[in-house]
C-alpha cells in the first residue's frame, strides 16, 4: 500500500489548488491514503517517490482521470471535482505524454497552439499545412502577441533539444522526442497552474537539466504555479521550491 505524506505541507486559504486528506483506490490497491498539499501562486512543488508510491495516481486525480474514495481538493478554497475536459478553463493546464500532438502541424506550430489553450484545430486545406498554428495564434486571437510568442516557443523548444526541428513536420521527430515537444507547449500556455506526470521521461540529463531551468522560470514570467512528478529527486530539488515525497508506507 502506497501511503501519501500528510505532513509536508497544509493546505491554506492562498492556495491554488489543495489536497486535503486525499485517499484514493485503485481496484484493490490503496494508491493515495490521506495525501494532503498545497499549491501555492507561483509555486513549484515536486512530489517524488519511488515505483508505485502514488505520482501517477497524484496526477490523475489533480486532472479528474480518477476520484478520491475520500478527503478534498479545493481549488483557491472552493471544493473542486475535476472534469479532464474543463481543466484548461479552470486555469489548469496538463501534459499527458505524447498524447495531443496534431500530425500535418510543424513542431513549432505544435507548440503555438499551446498559447491558446489547445483548442480546436480545424481542419486544414491541402497545401496549407504550414502556419496553421501561426494563424491560431498570431492572426487570429492574438494579433499582438503574435512574434512573441513566437519567440518564446522557439526558446523553449531549443533549450529542450528541438532546435533543429522547429519547422519539421511533427511526423519527422523521433515519437521518443514528443514529449520534449508537449512540455514546450504547456510551458508556453498561459494558466494558474501547470501539471506535469514524470515530465523527465524520455529526456536526456542535459534536457533535464534545461528542463528544470524552464520549470523554474514559469513562475517569474507568469506567476503561474507548477505541481510536478518525478522520481528523479536531483531534478525535483533542482526544479521545485518545495519536495513533497511520498512514502511507500513500509
Ligand atoms: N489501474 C490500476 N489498478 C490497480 N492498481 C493500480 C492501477 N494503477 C496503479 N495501481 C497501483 O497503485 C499504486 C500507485 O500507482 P502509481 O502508478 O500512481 O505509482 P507511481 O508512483 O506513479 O509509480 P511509477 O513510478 O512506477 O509509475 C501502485 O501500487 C500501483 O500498482
Amino acid at each position: 500500500m502506497a501511503l501519501g505524506s500528510s505532513d509536508q505541507t497544509v493546505a491554506t486559504e492562498h492556495a491554488v489548488l489543495s489536497l486535503s486528506d486525499v485517499r484514493v483506490r485503485l481496484g484493490t490497491t490503496v494508491a493515495l491514503d490521506g495525501l494532503t498539499l498545497a499549491v501555492e501562486p507561483g509555486e513549484v512543488v515536486a512530489v517524488t517517490g519511488g515505483p508505485g508510491t502514488g505520482k501517477s495516481t497524484v496526477f490523475n486525480t489533480v486532472c479528474g482521470f480518477v476520484r478520491p474514495e475520500s478527503g478534498v481538493l479545493a481549488w483557491h478554497g472552493v471544493a473542486l471535482r475535476p472534469r479532464p475536459h474543463r481543466l484548461t478553463t479552470l486555469g489548469l493546464t496538463r501534459t499527458l505524454q505524447g498524447v495531443g500532438l496534431y500530425g500535418g502541424l510543424t513542431v513549432l506550430e505544435n507548440v503555438l497552439v499551446g498559447a491558446v489553450g489547445v483548442p480546436r484545430v480545424p481542419a486544414v486545406p491541402p497545401g496549407r499545412r504550414a502556419g496553421v498554428g501561426a494563424a491560431l495564434v498570431g492572426g487570429l486571437r492574438f494579433p499582438e502577441q503574435g512574434p512573441a510568442l513566437r519567440e518564446l516557443a522557439v526558446d523553449r523548444l531549443t533549450r529542450l533539444g528541438l532546435g533543429a526541428y522547429l519547422d519539421a513536420d511533427l511526423a519527422a521527430v523521433p515519437v521518443e522526442r514528443h514529449g520534449a515537444v508537449v512540455l514546450a507547449r504547456a510551458l508556453l500556455a498561459g494558466s494558474e497552474l501547470l501539471v506535469l506526470d514524470d515530465p523527465t521521461s524520455g529526456l536526456g540529463p542535459d534536457e533535464a537539466a534545461a528542463l528544470a531551468a524552464l520549470v523554474r522560470e514559469v513562475p517569474g514570467g507568469s506567476g503561474c504555479a507548477v505541481l510536478l512528478t518525478t522520481a528523479e529527486d536531483a531534478f525535483a530539488k533542482s526544479a521545485a521550491d518545495r519536495v513533497v515525497p511520498l512514502d511507500t508506507g513500509d
